[in-house]
């Protein structure tokens, strides 16, 4: 994977959303953390094309967001922090399918992926399900399944973890670990990307720490402290 920021920036009308920031992603794991409101969000979003550079440009494997967006789109899967507002259709099996559909696959190419996917986080009990009933770490199951189906290159998850018990926050953490996708985290869940190759710390819209876990959330606390 290489994705690369090239003074990429972003400006909602006079608000600076993201200061113009260089860097390269390779690594597995990358954790991105800080304060509400810092720009991570935004930073993600670059990655996929969801949100346009106002400056510079960002690029994944060669691919320019804004001029090749479609086929970024395809690399680059995302996860949102509401996963409830990303499954469309009302039943998960469905849901899961849509994506294949899209892409034109036939229908027992579409079935054998979905039940692959759904194997492969042994949540087949959710197939028949309802997306509305379904509990919060159900729901991230769920929409790991219908984006992943698809096989991205990197997942993107916006605060995984948030509203989970316990026991869901443990099976998000190992199914992340699991992962041979490339994964970047956005977390206010500082273990969760504590053994994570890379951590960005971004605070007002600027990137103020690009290191190794434990010196990314050390400056993470001093900032909050
Ligand atoms: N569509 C938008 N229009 C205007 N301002 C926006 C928009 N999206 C984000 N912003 C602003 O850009 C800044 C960075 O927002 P961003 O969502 O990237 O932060 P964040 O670090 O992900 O926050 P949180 O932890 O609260 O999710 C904030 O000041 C936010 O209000």
């Amino acid at each position: 994977m290489d994705i690369r920021f090239d003074s990429a920036g972003v400006n909602f009308g006079p608000r600076l959303a993201l200061s113009p920031l260089s860097l390269t992603l390779s690594e597995r794991r990358i954790g991105v953390i800080g304060l509400n409101g810092s720009g991570k969000t935004t930073f993600a979003r670059l990655i996929n094309g969801l949100t346009k550079p106002t400056t510079g440009r960002v690029t994944v494997n060669g691919l320019d967001t804004v001029t090749d967006a479609k086929s970024v789109l395809g690399k680059v899967g995302y996860i949102f922090q509401s996963p409830q507002n990303q499954i469309i259709l009302p039943i998960i099996r469905d849901d899961i399918a849509f994506g294949l559909k899209a892409r034109g696959l036939g229908r027992s190419e579409i079935e054998a992926a979905v039940d692959g996917i759904l194997d492969r986080f042994s949540v087949r009990h959710l197939a028949a399900r309802r997306a509305h009933e379904l509990s919060g770490g159900e729901l991230q199951m769920a929409a790991l399944c219908s984006v992943l189906v698809t096989g991205p290159d990197v997942l993107i998850l916006d605060e995984p973890t948030n509203q989970l018990d316990l026991r869901n926050r443990a099976l998000v953490q190992t199914t992340i670990a699991g992962l041979p996708e490339h994964v970047i985290v956005i977390s206010h869940d500082l273990p969760l990307v504590e053994d994570f190759d890379r951590v960005l710390l971004f605070d007002k819209g600027c990137l103020v720490a690009d290191t190794s876990p434990t010196e990314a959330i050390a400056r993470y606390r001093e900032l909050a402290g």
